[in-house]
């Protein structure tokens, strides 16, 4: 259960840069609802900036696109453009560009909370999936000290096949000790390569065996997330040992990443009972800080032979809630574990995961 956070959640503004895009309109949904940030400018190209967001942006929602959102005029994605209006923001930036213009906001001590891989394995950045690591934002203050900055700070997330892993990854690391290897296949779905993404012919009746960069990303992600903060918040160490091999494929499906793992413990083995008790019981910061958009369960252990299936699970705990099932034990003992799980790519896999990061750093103070 999210726990009514005792701290008074101060009101405030923010944009959203690449807000025409999947990323960027998931943002526009989820804070449409959001009780206490305000969605106050919008950013993305040159080709979209000075148009009307509802003429700038392809909106590709089911939810109608609220009025007042789609009478905000792009802006171009400038420190200037965003500095008056906003105490802080959310990037969907095309990795092309986010480099260099999450940059800029750092230096204008804007706190930029980033989509992007660009910035990810920056010894200096937190990545941060909310479900497991939220006292990664403990180097928020060394960054700032470290760039000269009073308010400004940038945290990334994750990569969206990297969040499914990692998650019950946590529950069981917590339960039962260090991992030692883990095996993957992904079957991503189509939002995850953006809009347009990828072409109809491709995709339909097929699957695509490769996505380019994806796997290099499964190991060296979860390793930095499931690592540690030291020395007094400002070094963060990776996860030791831990070898992850993934094979990542594009699938059919338009929401919901599904991760097809095995593992083995670097100590001794829990049965497959104790291991789903571990998942089911797992409670995760997000929840104990009593983040407004924290799920109520942040794994949820599904028992039916068939599932977890990404049209059916993905939305669970509004998509911020992990979906694990067939957990099994490996009979060949080359792991000792295998299971499925399915995340929503676009919510905990994405702009979800930016705000329950961004609820994380109000409650303890650094916005
Ligand atoms: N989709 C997913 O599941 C996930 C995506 N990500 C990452 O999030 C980011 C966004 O992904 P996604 O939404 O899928 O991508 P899209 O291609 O759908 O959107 C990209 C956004 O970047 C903007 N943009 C492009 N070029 C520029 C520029 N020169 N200056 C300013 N803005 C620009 C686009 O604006 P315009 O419309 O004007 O072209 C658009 O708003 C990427 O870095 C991606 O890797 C991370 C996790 C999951
Ligand atoms: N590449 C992922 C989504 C993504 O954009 O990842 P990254 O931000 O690590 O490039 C997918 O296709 O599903």
């Amino acid at each position: 259960m999210p726990v009514e956070s005792s701290k008074p959640f101060p009101k405030k503004r923010c944009g959203v840069l690449g807000a025409t895009g999947s990323v960027g309109q998931r943002f526009i949904l989820l804070l449409n609802d959001h009780p206490h940030f305000t969605l106050t400018a919008v950013g993305a190209s040159p080709r979209s900036a000075g148009k009307k967001f509802s003429a700038a942006a392809s909106w590709k929602q089911g939810i109608k696109l609220p009025e007042r959102i789609g009478a905000l005029v792009v802006k171009s994605c400038t420190p200037e453009e965003f500095k008056d209006e906003v105490d802080f923001v959310f990037s969907g930036l095309d990795s092309d560009v986010a480099g260099e213009t999450e940059l800029a906001f750092l230096q204008a001590d804007i706190p930029v909370f980033s989509n992007s891989k660009n910035y990810r394995l920056d010894p200096l950045v937190p990545l941060v999936v909310p479900t497991v690591n939220l006292n990664h934002l403990d180097l928020i203050p060394h960054q700032r000290r470290y760039h000269n900055l009073k308010q400004g700070f940038q945290v990334c997330n994750s990569n969206c096949a990297v969040i499914g892993m990692v998650v019950p990854f946590r529950a069981l690391m917590d339960k039962f000790g260090p991992l030692e290897r883990a095996s993957m296949i992904t079957e991503q779905a189509v939002s995850g390569a953006g809009y347009p993404g990828v072409s109809s012919l491709d995709i339909f009746d097929n699957i695509v065996p490769y996505i380019k960069g994806e796997e290099e990303k499964l190991g060296a992600e979860s390793r930095k997330i499931l690592g540690s903060i030291q020395d007094e918040n400002t070094k963060l160490s990776d996860a030791e040992g831990l070898l992850v091999d993934g094979t990542c494929t594009r699938v059919p499906v338009i929401d919901g990443h599904t991760h097809i793992v095995s593992l083995k413990f670097a100590k001794s083995a829990p049965s497959v009972e104790e291991a789903k008790e571990a998942l089911r019981s797992y409670v995760s910061d997000a929840q104990e800080l009593g983040c407004p958009s924290a799920p109520e369960i942040s794994i949820e252990v599904m028992e039916e032979d068939d599932r977890p299936q990404p049209r059916l699970d993905k939305d669970k705990g509004k998509g911020y809630t992990v979906s694990v099932g067939r957990v099994r034990k490996v009979e060949n003992g080359a792991y000792d574990l295998k299971y499925v799980a399915v995340s929503h790519n676009l919510v905990i896999g994405a702009a979800g995961g930016s705000i329950l990061n961004a609820e994380a750093a109000v409650l303890k103070g650094y916005l």
